[in-house]
């Protein structure tokens, strides 16, 4: 669960990393009372606050196809984030038949965008239900909408994105191989996905680029070619060091501390 620290004087407010601070000032829209502690520090002792990082927050973008939910799993396998894809959310929906069931199925079956508050609150309460501190949240945003709606209901930003850059002619093969039943892996409902990713992706992939957050991986190759690029991008973060599902066949297996939390 994640807890809100209360910051009292300008003095508290200092942060080793001004993004964190930012995300700790808006609380991740954590509703009060639920999950959250609030601690009280005296300013005029001038007692730092016990650091409440920011959850390490990744977008896994990409074309429908382009291999996000088989690379999330390697990253998961790796270094241990908490794996949310949108799309499984939305599925899961329609699997329960909640009240947005039906809803949803009529927009994934025509390759149409969900709302984004729809989509938001699901991946919301995966977020506040969870005690990690490290997410992949795959197929998400899709759109500009879906971005300033998680800003606006999540109040925050993430640390990482992931672009899985993939010509249509091989995402368009891959789905139409998938064989998991999936109502949108068809001819027709992959050729209206590819427009709407096309019109309403890119937009994201730019926003992120111009804030310097994107990572982009020639998504052509093997699963393991692939990887090879996603590698060192984690690698990198001190957050994700400590690593809780260790891959003895990773390249970094044996430098990860095992936390089993
Ligand atoms: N590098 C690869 N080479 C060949 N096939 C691949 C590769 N990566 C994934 N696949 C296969 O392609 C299909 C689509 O992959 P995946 O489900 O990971 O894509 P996705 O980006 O999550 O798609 P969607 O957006 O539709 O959920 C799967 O059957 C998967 O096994
Ligand atoms: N942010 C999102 C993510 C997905 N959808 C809908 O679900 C379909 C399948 O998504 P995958 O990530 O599993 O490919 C997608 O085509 C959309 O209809 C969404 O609306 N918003
Ligand atoms: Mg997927």
């Amino acid at each position: 669960m994640w807890r809100r620290v209360a910051l009292f004087s300008p003095m508290m407010k200092k942060s080793s990393s001004s993004r964190s601070l930012t995300l700790n000032q808006k609380g991740f829209g954590l509703k009060v009372g639920e999950s959250f502690a609030t601690e009280i520090i005296n300013p005029e002792e001038g007692v730092s606050p016990p650091k409440e990082k920011a959850p390490f927050i990744t977008f896994v973008l990409g074309g429908p196809g382009s291999g996000k939910g088989t690379q999330c799993e390697r990253i998961v396998e790796t270094f241990g984030l908490t794996h949310l894809s949108a799309g499984d959310l939305l599925r899961r929906e329609i699997a329960f038949n909640t009240k947005n069931g039906a809803m949803i199925l009529n927009l994934i079956k025509e390759g149409k965008i969900v709302p984004s508050e729809v989509t938001v609150k699901l991946i919301q309460k995966e977020l506040e239900s969870s005690d990690s501190r490290k997410f992949l949240i795959d197929g998400f945003p899709r759109t500009e909408e879906n971005r300033v709606a998680f800003e606006r209901i999540i109040r925050a930003d993430p640390d990482v994105v992931l672009f899985f850059d993939c010509p249509e002619e091989e995402m368009v093969k891959r789905v139409l191989n998938r064989n998991q039943g999936r109502v949108d892996d068809n001819i027709t409902t992959m050729k209206k996905r590819l427009k709407i990713f096309e019109a309403l992706n890119r937009p994201v992939i730019d926003y992120y680029e111009n804030k310097g957050k994107l990572y982009t991986i020639n998504a052509v190759g093997t699963v393991d070619d692939i990887f090879q690029q996603v590698l060192p991008i984690f690698s990198s973060f001190e957050q994700l060091k400590e690593c809780r599902h260790v891959n003895p066949k990773s390249p970094l297996g044996s430098s990860l501390v095992e936390n089993s939390s």
